[in-house]
């Protein structure tokens, strides 16, 4: 069954103008992570390398087309771990860079650390030689759009947030049998600054081990934290259930106790996959055995073979 790649583009609700867009990010990266799996290349490679595409993507909430924090700023979050070792590395609120995945990524490698945050992982970036990019070059016309929205009196930006979350993650397992997670996000709609939400947390953003699986995650990120909703999954693996199964268990789990929704993308050992959510929609594709998996509303699923260019 080896090598899958199992891709996310948020959970929530994609407005019609932006649904084929978001179908089509995923499922382009999803290509690029696959190509790598096939060539061999490590899991870690594939969903930094994946992730890395849709932060660069203004479609999604991540790198380039994060939302705003309520300064109009743009704080983000990423994580990144490897099932191998159980190393993780992360960085929260961290500003001016293009691809926070691959700053976690080297966190992970470089550092003794498992997240940097803010001032102190920009610190990071420059000594590691990664470029600064100007605020503007990360701030979509429709984020601004949507901050200066839930600024007016009588937005309620919570509510927005279940509109377009778009964060963005990838779970992988290569020809090995090694598995890896990557998820980044820049959040949640005018976030006070320096909120930290769930993303960056091992266990809540995503989780990975070679023994029992990994999960990428979307949703609120307050109430994903409180549930610990990776680590939760991975536990109801540990008890015998399907990736299907144990993703379905921990996202109602997460709507009875805090009420919320969410989504997630999950893979086994074997190569199982599923990609689960409670939201009304998230886009999401996955890449096994040659075919392409994809959808965005509950019990869509088209295949497509890797071969067709479109
Ligand atoms: N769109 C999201 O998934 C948001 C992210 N989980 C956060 O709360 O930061």
């Amino acid at each position: 069954m080896l090598p899958v790649v199992v891709v996310h583009g948020g959970a929530g609700h994609v407005p019609r103008t932006r649904a084929e867009l978001s179908t089509a990010g995923v499922c382009s990266a999803t290509r690029a992570g696959y190509n790598i799996l096939k060539g061999g290349g490590s899991s870690m490679d594939a969903v930094v390398e994946t992730v890395t595409q849709l932060e660069n993507n203004p479609v999604f909430n991540a790198g380039c087309g994060s939302v705003l924090n309520v300064k109009g700023e743009i704080e983000m979050d990423a994580l990144v771990m490897d099932g191998k070792t159980l190393g993780s590395g992360a960085v929260s609120a961290v500003r001016n860079i293009a691809n926070p995945t691959q700053l976690a990524r080297l966190v992970m490698d470089q550092t003794s650390h498992s997240c940097l945050t803010a001032e102190g992982a920009s610190q990071f970036a420059r000594a590691m030689g990664i470029p600064e990019v100007p605020l503007e070059s990360l701030i979509t016309d429709y984020s601004r759009m949507r901050w200066k929205e839930n600024l007016a009196p009588g937005a309620n930006p919570v509510e927005c947030q279940m509109g377009k979350m778009g964060t963005v993650g990838a779970v992988a397992v290569d020809t090995e049998g090694n598995i890896a997670c990557a998820t980044s996000t820049g959040g949640i709609l005018n976030k006070m600054e320096g909120r930290v939400g769930d993303t960056p947390c091992i266990g809540s953003g995503g989780y990975a081990d070679n023994n029992i699986g990994a999960v990428s995650t979307t949703g609120h990120g307050e109430a994903i934290m409180k549930v610990t909703l990776a680590r939760l999954i991975l536990f109801h693996m540990e008890q015998g259930h399907s990736v299907e199964a144990a993703s379905d268990l921990g996202l109602a789990h997460m709507k009875s106790r805090v009420g919320s929704l969410g989504g997630v993308v999950t893979v086994d050992p074997q190569g199982h996959w599923a990609a689960r959510f409670n939201s009304l929609q998230m886009a999401w594709a996955a890449a096994q055995k040659d075919t392409l998996h994809y959808g965005l509303y509950t019990g869509e699923h088209f295949t497509q073979d890797l071969d067709d260019p479109h």
